[in-house]
């Protein structure tokens, strides 16, 4: 398999030169830009940032928030109620203090968030909104009148401009750092499954309440910038519907990409003044963003990220890896495939019963996992494998019964806890993010356990794409396959694999199944695995344990257990599997 020479290209520096060269031209821009637009150019500079803080918690996260311009307001009031004050330290000082500011409340207003999604967060966000809009008309900022100074030495209108123009480049240089850790990750990954970001040991509430402060802190920056632009803040710069048009805004262009925010900053002010120099009122303005967000959201896609994918396609080398068996070569340099004798347990369930209303999906069920093992969980649907995984990975917090990993009670522990304790799962739903590079995911998942010639091993020997390929990009399959693989390289105790080879065609369950067998070896880790195909059974697990309406039917040596009568009974209607 041919991997990329380089597969985690440097990209520290890359930021700082575009950063560079960026204030290079907007300082060009600043000098030779007509008068007349000057301060038009300010308020683009201004929209390109509150965006860009929006594009996090929007595009990056997924969480749909309305208020985008109240926390700007937010650091519009620090500005004036400081300047009132004539609170010592200027407008440096206050603005990192409106950013702070701001993202304090983003954070508080971010909570509800934790439990609501979509529509109900949107309704909680717009309240808050039309809340502030209200009180602001209302009382209007501190001040009254008093003039925001703008900062020496950029008091004239191109100097303030290129002061804007370095703000928001430091802003976009943080941004794309954060959007490159571990955090930005973890924003994609719960947009996209917080079980699936839990799993991966990240804590869900972490990463939403981060993707909300940091993207209020950013417009928090903003609004201090308007006070800076307009000398005197005014509530109508910040109003619900305002806000409304910016997240339409937002979706439309896909402003969490840096270059996106700029083009819909252009858009904000461009599309107004347009209208007003045709001699349209400029509230038309929201229409036209009305009708591009229902263009957006009915096609499921936004301009930033169709013109990315378009270019990366042209881009695109043919990195698809395969997984193919092994050849009888490859074979005989590996070895026999190893057995555990080890008695030592990763994982005890003890008397484990769930009930769904009536239902009793479990019902005093025992199982353990040695270490070294690798433990096969069969059963016709509804058998109660999953709701199983799901109790033993603590997605399932209302059981009875126990669960220990290593002989400690893990019962009280969340999932993201139960992972980073050396307890990994796999989905049979795909989990796994589409916006990230399968290079990034893995780093995600795999928590810095492995060394980077690790996961180049790894990816290899699981046969895995290229850490640069973007996992929308690859079948699902193959993304069950990465999964694992991620998984893996966290160094797990114990892994919990929920029918990991669906999707895959016949050679490759064959491959998957030799990698498989030596995952206990080569990785130090145990597996559970919950699967149809027994085929596979056969070939990877030692022991097999059979469910039947929830309760244990028969458990012990594979071929034992499969030859059982009772259990090709229970599997009536599925006997071809055995
Ligand atoms: N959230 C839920 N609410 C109500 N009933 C549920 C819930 N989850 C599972 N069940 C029921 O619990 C029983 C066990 O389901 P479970 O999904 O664990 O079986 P399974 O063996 O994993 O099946 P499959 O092989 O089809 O995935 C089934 O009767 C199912 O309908």
């Amino acid at each position: 398999m041919r991997l990329a020479r380089n597969v985690f290209p440097s990209r520290v520096w890359t930021p700082f030169v575009f950063g560079l060269v960026a204030i290079a031209v907007g300082w060009l821009v600043s000098i030779l830009l007509p008068q007349t637009i000057v301060f038009l150019a300010i308020s683009a500079v201004i929209a390109t940032l509150t965006l860009l803080g929006l594009g996090i918690v929007t595009g990056t996260a997924g969480m749909i928030v309305l208020s985008q311009l109240t926390f700007a307001a937010v650091g519009a009031w620090i500005m004036s109620f400081f300047t009132m004050h004539e609170v010592p330290g200027g407008f440096y000082l206050y603005l990192v203090v409106a950013a702070v500011a701001a993202g304090v409340v983003g954070l508080l207003i971010g909570l509800p968030a934790l439990r609501l999604r979509g529509v109900n967060l949107a309704v909680v966000t717009l309240g808050f909104a039309a809340a502030a809009d209200m009180t602001l008309g209302k009382t209007q900022f501190p001040g009254a009148g008093q003039r925001v100074p703008r900062p020496e030495p950029f008091m004239d209108d191109r100097a303030f401009l290129f002061f804007t123009i370095i703000v928001l480049v430091v802003v976009a240089v943080i941004v794309f750092f954060l959007q490159n850790s571990r955090l930005g990750s973890s924003w994609r990954s719960v947009a996209f499954s917080e079980r699936g970001t839990a799993a991966a040991g990240s804590n869900v509430r972490t990463a939403k309440l981060s993707a909300f402060a940091v993207s209020a802190a950013i417009a928090g920056i903003s609004g201090a910038l308007i006070a800076g632009q307009v000398g005197a803040p005014y509530a109508s710069s910040f109003t619900t519907i305002q806000s409304l048009a910016l997240y339409v805004l937002s979706i439309v262009a896909g402003t969490h990409l840096v270059e996106m925010a700029l083009f819909g900053g252009i858009l904000w002010v461009l599309i107004p003044e347009l209208l007003k120099r045709w001699g349209i009122p400029q509230d038309w303005g929201f229409v036209v963003f009305g009708v591009l967000g229902i263009q957006a959201l009915t096609t499921n896609s936004n301009l930033g990220q169709d013109i990315r994918n378009a270019i990366a396609r042209r881009r695109r080398k043919t990195e698809e890896a395969k997984l193919v068996p092994f050849t009888d070569e490859q074979l005989a340099e590996l070895g026999p495939v190893g057995v555990s004798e080890s008695d030592k347990s990763v994982l005890e369930v003890e008397d484990v019963s769930v009930t769904f209303g009536s239902i009793k999906a479990l019902q005093n069920v025992n199982l353990k996992v040695s270490e070294g093992e690798i433990v096969g969980l069969i059963g016709p649907n509804g058998a109660g494998k999953s709701t199983l995984v799901d109790t033993v990975s603590g997605f399932l917090p209302s059981h009875e019964g126990t669960v220990r990993l290593s002989g400690e009670n893990i019962n009280k522990l969340a999932p993201n806890q139960r992972a980073t304790a050396g307890l990994r799962r796999t989905f049979q739903q795909d989990r796994v993010p589409p916006t990230l590079s399968v290079g990034d995911y893995i780093e995600f998942v795999a928590q810095g356990a492995s060394t980077r010639d690790e996961i180049r091993e790894a990816l290899e020997f699981f046969g895995c794409p290229s850490p640069r390929t973007r996992i929308r990009n690859v079948d699902v399959g193959t993304r069950r396959i990465i999964e694992v693989t991620a998984h893996l390289l966290a160094k797990p105790k114990l892994l919990v694999l929920d029918e990991p080879a669906a999707g895959l065609s016949h050679e490759e369950h064959i491959a998957f199944g030799q990698r498989l067998q030596r995952v206990p070896e080569r990785f130090g880790t145990a597996i559970l695995i919950i699967e149809h195909d027994l085929d596979l059974v056969r070939t990877v697990c030692q022991r097999v344990t059979v469910l039947d309406f929830g309760e244990l039917l028969a458990e012990g040596g594979v071929a034992e257990v499969l030859d059982n009568p009772e259990v090709a009974k229970a599997y009536m209607g599925e006997t071809e599997l055995l």
